[in-house]
């Protein structure tokens, strides 16, 4: 039983001890943060993301750049953080979690349960997350994140050796994709799959790019006004259903990776079986969430708990 052992060094008890509630206190901080935006669960579900892809799940993701580093240009600065929202509530559940068990709760774990819940509080499987990662001491460059994170073009050969090397299965590739049913994707991302005319042409419905090409016109990826406009990431992208295999079926998918995966052999039987059967997508999307979140995790004396998240102590 998972449930009793320990997961790359993390275990499913961690807090028994240090601060039972945990789990209790951050969902309880997030719901009505939830009701007052109902777009920052797809914020916080991408955050867990984009913090465990460069340096490992170590909260590096919120450090602000301060002193020196203030001059240089840090992990927030890599365009493929564009988008990146919702910070800074990862920082006030810190504050909920201080008061009730000072010192004992690192911001790596909440960036875990506050993405945990995201997919719980929108409909999704409730997944049950090891705990016990500690905080990185630095912040990765620009230039690391940069290489670490994908790019907004990329397709189903690059997610499949990203996710294996997570030790992911194919299957578990294509659910953890399904992340993508919540949330919105800004036009210069879009824009700039339009560049790319294997990109463009893969696997999409003339009527759907009639529509991309509507709401994003054709103007630079990098204005100011691609960087402002979106479209939904699937047709009930605050809902956390199957819908983006749906669309991904139909070749309404905003990105490169969510209509090739629609298409592709290797890809497209296990869209189509989770198009068809939401508990099996919730069951792997569930063990993927649980590999990607324990990816490169700093546990013991690697790392600290952070007293506040966005500095290092
Ligand atoms: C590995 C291939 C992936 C690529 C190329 C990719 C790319 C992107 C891009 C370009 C956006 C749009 C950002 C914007 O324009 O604001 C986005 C949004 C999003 N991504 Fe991914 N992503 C990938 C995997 C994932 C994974 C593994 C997760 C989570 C487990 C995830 C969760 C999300 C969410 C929830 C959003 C919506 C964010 C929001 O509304 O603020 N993505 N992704
Ligand atoms: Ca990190
Ligand atoms: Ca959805």
């Amino acid at each position: 039983d998972q449930t009793e052992n320990s997961f790359e060094g993390l275990s499913y008890n961690y807090y028994e001890k240090t601060c039972p509630k945990v789990e209790e206190i951050v969902r309880s901080s997030l719901s009505p943060m939830f009701v007052l935006d109902p777009t920052s669960p797809a914020a916080l579900l991408r955050l867990m993301f984009h913090d465990c892809q460069v340096q490992g799940c170590d909260a590096s993701i919120l450090i602000e750049p301060s002193g020196d580093q203030h001059q240089q240009f840090t992990e927030l600065d890599s365009a493929k953080n564009f988008g990146i929202r919702k910070r800074e509530l990862i920082g006030e559940i810190k504050t909920s979690l201080e008061t009730e068990c000072p010192k004992q709760v690192s911001c790596s774990d909440i960036i875990i349960l506050a993405a945990r819940d995201a997919v719980a509080l929108t409909g999704g499987p409730l997944i049950a997350v090891p705990l016990g990662r500690k905080d990185s001491l630095s912040t990765p460059s620009k230039h690391v994140a940069d290489s670490e994170l994908p790019p907004s073009t990329a397709d189903v050969d690059s997610i499949l050796s990203l996710f294996a090397g997570k030790a992911m299965t194919v299957e578990e590739s294509v659910a953890i994709m399904g992340a993508h049913t919540l949330g919105v994707t800004h036009c210069n991302n879009v824009l700039s799959r339009f560049e790319n005319e294997n990109a463009t042409s893969a696997n999409m419905d003339p009527r759907f790019q009639t529509f991309l090409r509507v709401v994003c016109p054709e103007f630079s990826p990098s204005s100011k006004t691609a960087e402002a406009t979106f479209v939904p990431n699937d047709q009930t992208s605050v809902i956390f259903d199957t819908a983006y295999y749906d669309d991904a079926i139909a070749g309404r998918g905003n990105l490169r990776i969510d209509s090739e995966i629609g298409a592709d052999p290797r890809t497209r039987q296990f869209v189509e079986a989770f198009a068809a059967d939401q508990d099996r997508f919730f069951n792997a999307f569930a063990s993927a969430f649980v590999k990607l979140s324990s990816y490169k995790v700093l546990t013991g004396d690697n790392g600290v708990v952070r007293s506040v998240c966005d500095k290092v102590d």
